[in-house]
């Protein structure tokens, strides 16, 4: 006979009806499944704009649950607190939720699984997030990845779940608990005035992230290899920030991929490779947490990285660094919350070398700023720039912000797009910025651009200094 007790579907990172382990083992229990979100110390403590585009993910899909004749239940507090609460309100006898892997998330679950299991509930934990769990992958000698190549040789030919459509409803409770109002959580708090202008540059929602894939197959997959590093051109997906909050699943990309790597399209392997450097990331921190925090290469500590900031993060913060790349990348991340790869390779190799600023202050504005921010990938690629971490650029490859803007943007369209200062009539990209940028900044369009902040040889010498400094410290 079916268990007529509700199973509490816990939401977390899988904001989507298709492809969806967690809800699938829901709703083939029979049983009446709850959606719930619980806006716990986790994500209390998430940056401004990630906890914002969370906020805008979860009232679309309020709305999706709708359609499928659901509702989303919003709670606040201790997240066992609250799935306790629930349970004692609605009887429920099961607590299903998509697994996460970073060390908070991980010790967080396996202490609710534990007391769960004490009570005599089912807690069940599902894959969902990532192509394939970081501990089903290993080197012959059965240990972790360390450089990426290997990593892709080891997964590329793996059999990946195969993908699933959406239910057509799911069976509701006899009764809804309770639920919060999410204006409540005030998620936009942070943002200040930036709020509504980084909502018009995201695509929130499980529907909206389809089509962008058959955009994105359809219209950029052809030339993805060759035009991803070119910021000015609609070259590669966009979807960072669906697969960030779980809006589409990457084993939609890897199916949809392979199916257009089979019909011949030139980009699609390459497009497979990057899904698989995001799966890397995700090995790397579930294998070394620390990679989170601090050095992965601990011959690192004795980098002379300043750890303080002062005014020249600030400068590089505010898009002020007086260097057109650098700053037209600064400026796009806060008014669209996204930035292109190869920008993101540019900020982050200006801050860590040219101003010898530490990865970890960079990395903690990105957390701030980025919609799609993700933990595993952010620290991979800070790390991977700085050349503290695993299959880092060596450090002595030190980009030339303009050499870079010259190859990557010849035209200016990029600069053009996001520097205001001395166009006689700037996009209204450029002028957002101002608009979006705290007032206390003190920032205006019709001031004149700012002088370098250092310049690039002697900045770069300085660095090749402190490199060769600690190789001889050792
Ligand atoms: C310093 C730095 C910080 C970064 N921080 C983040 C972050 O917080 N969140 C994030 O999603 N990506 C991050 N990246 C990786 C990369 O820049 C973005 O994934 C990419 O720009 C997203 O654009 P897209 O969706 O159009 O990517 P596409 O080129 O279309 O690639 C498809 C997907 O593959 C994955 N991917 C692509 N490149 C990488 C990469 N280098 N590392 C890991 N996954 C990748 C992403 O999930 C991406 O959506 C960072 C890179 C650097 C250098």
């Amino acid at each position: 006979m079916t268990d007529t007790r509700p199973v509490i579907w816990w939401i977390r990172r899988d904001l989507r009806l298709r492809d969806n382990p967690a809800l699938s083992a829901a709703v083939a229990t029979g049983a009446p499944v709850i959606p719930l979100y619980i806006h716990d110390p986790l994500d209390e403590a998430l940056g401004a704009a990630p906890k914002f585009r969370l906020g805008l993910g979860l009232a679309r899909f309020a709305t999706t649950l709708k359609g499928v004749g659901s509702r989303l239940i919003l709670r606040r507090g201790d997240a066992l607190e609250v799935l306790e609460q629930v349970l004692s309100e609605t009887g429920a006898a099961r607590v299903i939720w998509s697994r996460a892997y970073d060390p908070q998330a991980i010790s967080r679950d396996t202490q609710i699984k534990e007391r769960l299991k004490a009570l005599d509930i089912e807690a069940k934990s599902t894959g969902g997030h990532l192509l394939f769990e970081p501990w089903t992958v290993a080197t012959k000698a059965g240990g972790a990845f360390k450089v990426y190549t290997p990593f892709w040789k080891a997964v590329r030919d793996r059999s990946v779940a195969p993908l699933s459509d959406r239910p057509a409803s799911l069976r509701a409770p006899a009764a809804w608990p309770q639920s919060a109002e999410l204006e409540t959580f005030a998620m936009d708090a942070a943002m200040h005035r930036g709020a509504d202008i980084v909502a018009q540059h995201c695509r929130v929602g499980e529907d909206l992230a389809l089509d962008q894939l058959d955009l994105f197959l359809e219209e950029r997959a052809a030339t993805y290899k060759t035009d991803r590093d070119f910021p000015a051109r609609a070259a590669t997906s966009e979807l960072s920030e669906n697969l960030a909050w779980g809006e589409i699943s990457p084993h939609r990309l890897w199916h949809r991929g392979l199916a257009a790597q089979d019909a011949g399209t030139p980009g699609a392997e390459h497009f497979l490779k990057e899904v698989v450097w995001r799966e890397f990331a995700y090995h790397l921190m579930f294998q070394s947490p620390g990679i989170l925090t601090r050095n992965w290469r601990p011959e690192w500590d004795a980098f002379a990285w300043d750890e303080t900031g002062g005014q020249a993060l600030s400068r590089w913060q505010k898009g002020q660094t007086g260097y057109d790349f650098v700053d037209a990348a600064m400026r796009e991340l806060y008014v669209t919350g996204k930035m292109h790869n190869r920008a993101r390779m540019i900020t982050a190799s200006f801050l860590t070398k040219h101003l010898m600023l530490h990865w970890k202050l960079g990395l903690n504005w990105f957390a701030d700023c980025l919609v799609d921010w993700d933990p595993a990938a952010n620290a991979l690629g800070w790390q991977w720039v700085a050349g503290s971490g695993p299959d880092a650029a060596p450090f002595f490859r030190i980009f030339n912000p303009d050499g870079q803007r010259d190859k990557f943007d010849p035209k200016g369209s990029y600069v053009r797009q996001w520097l205001a200062e001395g166009q006689a009539a700037p996009p209204q990209t450029a002028l957002d910025f101002f608009a979006a940028a705290p007032q206390s900044w003190g920032l205006s369009a019709s001031a004149n651009r700012c002088e370098p902040m250092i310049g690039l040889k002697e900045g770069r010498e300085r660095a090749l200094l402190a490199y060769e400094n600690r190789k001889s410290a050792q």
